[in-house]
């Protein structure tokens, strides 16, 4: 893919997210969330006396690929079916067909300010030769927009956030075009560091961030589940 003005800061994100996702959650986590297969942690962090507590999920997904995880978090057109605590979202900028620029509002959660969003969202397979199936990964990350200007009330947030898939096939078949979706799974971890970009309560954004990401990873991989059932495995 052509090469643009950002593309030295996504290769070094996701580079230092390749290496992120592999570090344990054994010291310094705390398990605030389990529902089956899905596990959310989070460590307690405050800059400046906001919280910007680190968030880390992992999770198993029957039926779905990595990559199709991934194309329905990343394409834009299927996010407000997904996404419930957004009033909008637009592209504002293509960079090349695997790096876009989005904006969007999300719903206020009073007694805070509406926050919006700006971050560059870039979509990528990495072919690891060893195993058999290849990693697929989503980065969105914070980026200013003479589109995207920071108009008050609206506090700009500054996320920085990662989903990594693996796919599991089990049984593989002697012929790949024999795998069905009861062989396949995808293992994702996803971890999100936000900043809510101005003072929150610490209580009232803790209790907001333990209610909303288990719902929403939850709502958004049984999405993927659905819209995926009866077509055809996207490897
Ligand atoms: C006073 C509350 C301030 C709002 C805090 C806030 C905002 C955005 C986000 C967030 C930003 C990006 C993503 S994403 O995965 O890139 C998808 C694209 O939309 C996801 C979640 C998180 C939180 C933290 C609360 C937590 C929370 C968690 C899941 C939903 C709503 N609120």
């Amino acid at each position: 893919n052509g090469k643009h003005r950002l593309t030295d800061d996504v290769e070094r994100i996701v580079q230092e997210h390749l290496q992120y996702v592999r570090e344990d959650v054994s010291n310094g986590w705390d398990l605030i969330h389990q529902d089956g297969e899905m596990k959310v942690y989070r460590r307690e962090v405050e800059e400046n006396g906001i919280v910007v507590d680190p968030l880390k999920c992992f999770h198993t997904i029957k039926g779905v690929t990595g990559h199709e995880i991934c194309r329905y978090f990343w394409e834009f057109q299927y996010r407000m079916e997904w996404e419930t605590t957004l009033d909008s979202t637009k592209i504002i900028e293509a960079l090349d067909p695997d790096t876009v620029i989005f904006f969007q509002l999300h719903k206020r959660v009073w007694p805070a300010a509406q926050r919006d969003s700006c971050f560059w969202s870039h979509i990528r397979c990495i072919s690891n030769s060893d195993e058999d199936q290849p990693t697929w990964l989503v980065v969105n990350y914070t980026t200013p927009h003479p589109l995207a200007p920071i108009k008050s009330p609206q506090v700009r947030l500054v996320a920085n956030v990662a989903l990594i898939c693996e796919t599991i096939i089990s049984e593989p078949p002697l012929n790949p075009k024999d795998i069905k979706r009861e062989n396949i799974q995808c293992k994702l971890t996803y971890v999100a560091f936000v900043n809510p970009g101005g003072w929150v309560p610490s209580a009232a954004l803790r209790g907001v961030a333990k209610r909303e990401y288990p719902r929403f990873l939850k709502r958004f991989t049984s999405y993927v589940v659905e819209q995926t059932r009866n077509k055809p495995i996207l490897f």
